[in-house]
């Protein structure tokens, strides 16, 4: 017994531990037969062998006076995990955010599985003076803990957690990130953006928007590749943005396109108004304080102000008080898109293509124009689902036969569809509509061809 207490001496564990090993080996060897201790010390050269093999990647909330990235990434992944494995959470909610979000309390620990590989994550917090700080939370108070994770698995998955598994830590905090934030538009008064942008609570969606099928499986593409693109901009030299001019009558969705790829990528909207903003200097300093992961949207670009003609921006082109030229914008865009701001994507809107300077068309200034036209069966169909919530009905064969007659837009359709709430006196009003438009274009068409004829002398 005096023996074993001396083991135990925390005073001199070494001296103890090399000594309770001499002794426990002279007792074993006598008592316990050779092949059964060989077999149990190599087990336990086993279980010391695996217990080494643990590698622990630390990352702490702070690279000096920065946040770290991949700390806030942990942070929002096991956010969606602590509820499931931890044993204490801490749920929190702020006002810009829509849901409650969670996070790991002090030195609790979460588990995970990523492709068949065990891992453990752990929640450090040490205590500090504040004084003796040096770097902030968020809102500017000095902090008085230091915040770690520790990330640990086994040594034999090193390049999979490292190469595989913090990258897709990354990504999915992203995603939890894009879901969680409300979308904001900005509007620009005269030469800056408002302080305060409104929320954006457009409920376009791609599933709402009445546009044919095949377009808007081209459009959502083009967008994901954008997004995933990051790499070959990167490689390529170009700068990380997309232009979309989209043109078409009045009432077919160009506006609704917009607030769809808004809700769809998660960007926020810079709406500028053109005829706001005082000159070519302003212009850019505007484009250059829009944030990343945004749409500037520069809404009938063909009438906002006078850029139509290229000749005039040799002279400054007075609009009242703007200032403003074509040239002048383009370098604001080309500009910033070359040096800084990431995932930018400009839509130009107008309803004349035709009367736009062929210097905003060339390629790899609008890099994909999508042509907003009338209705067409496919998106009639959307616009009933919307508004009546059906998706058959007998009447559907004569509105298909007219919608190949008559051009109609989607906003005037949308207007019949909402004036009743029977679904059949809706789809007749809407018969009745379209084949009294069809008579008007009709005659209007009799009448441009006698005209023709007339300028003709036949
Ligand atoms: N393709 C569409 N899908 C669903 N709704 C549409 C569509 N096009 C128009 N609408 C309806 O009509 C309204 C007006 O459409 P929108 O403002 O998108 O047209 P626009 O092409 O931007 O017109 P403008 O050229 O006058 O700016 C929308 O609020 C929406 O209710
Ligand atoms: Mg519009």
């Amino acid at each position: 017994m005096t023996v074993i207490s001396t083991m135990f001496d925390s005073s001199k564990p070494v001296l103890s531990a090399v000594a309770s090993i001499a002794l426990m080996r002279t007792v074993t060897n006598e008592l316990i037969p050779r092949e059964v201790l060989n077999f149990v010390q190599s087990g336990l050269h086993h279980v010391f062998r695996q217990f080494n093999a643990q590698f622990t990647i630390v990352i702490e909330e702070f690279q000096g006076m920065t946040r770290n990235q991949v700390f806030e990434a942990a942070e929002a992944y096991l956010g969606t995990k602590a509820t499931v494995s931890a044993e204490r959470v801490k749920a929190t909610k702020s006002m810009e955010h829509k849901k409650l979000s969670f996070n790991l309390d002090r030195d609790e620990e979460v588990s995970d599985v990523f492709e068949g590989v065990s891992v453990k994550w752990k929640l450090i917090c040490i205590q500090v003076d504040s004084s003796r700080v040096r770097h902030f939370d968020r809102g500017s108070s000095p902090v008085s803990e230091i915040r770690s994770y520790e990330l640990t698995f086994h040594k034999k998955h090193k390049n999979k957690i490292i190469d595989s598994y913090l990258p897709y830590v990354m990504e999915i905090a992203k995603q939890i990130k894009q879901g969680i934030v409300t979308l904001k538009i900005h509007s620009n008064e005269y030469n800056r953006w408002c302080h305060d942008p409104i929320k954006f609570n457009h409920p376009m969606s791609f599933t709402t928007l009445a546009i044919d099928e095949e377009l808007q499986r081209e459009i959502k593409n083009d967008l994901d590749k954008f997004v995933r693109a990051k790499e070959f901009y990167r490689r390529t030299g170009k700068a990380w943005k997309r232009g979309y001019l989209l043109y078409g009558p009045p009432g077919t969705g160009k506006s609704s396109l917009i607030a769809a790829m808004a809700n769809y990528l998660n960007y926020d909207i810079y709406d500028l108004d053109l005829t706001n903003v005082g000159d070519n200097k302003s212009l850019k300093q505007l484009i250059l304080s829009m944030s990343n992961r945004s749409i500037l949207v520069i809404e009938d670009i063909d009438c906002s102000v006078k850029l139509q003609n290229r000749e005039e921006d040799e002279e400054v082109v007075h609009n009242g008080h703007n200032n403003m030229t074509l040239s002048g914008l383009l370098n604001a865009v080309d500009g910033l898109w070359s040096c800084c701001g990431e995932e930018h994507i400009i839509v130009f809107t107008t309803n004349h293509k035709d009367r736009l300077d062929p210097a905003l068309l060339r390629p790899g200034r609008m890099d994909k124009q999508i042509h907003l036209s009338y209705c067409n069966f496919s998106a009639f169909k959307q616009l009933v689902v919307n508004y009546l919530c059906i998706t058959e009905h007998e009447l559907f064969e004569k509105i298909e036969v007219l919608l190949g007659e008559v051009q109609v837009t989607p906003a005037e359709i949308a207007e019949v569809l909402t004036k009743d709430v029977d679904a059949t006196e809706c789809l007749q009003d809407l018969i009745k509509f379209l084949q009294a438009k069809k008579m008007v274009q009709e005659e209007s068409k009799r009448e441009e061809n006698s005209k023709e004829e007339q300028d003709l002398g036949i």
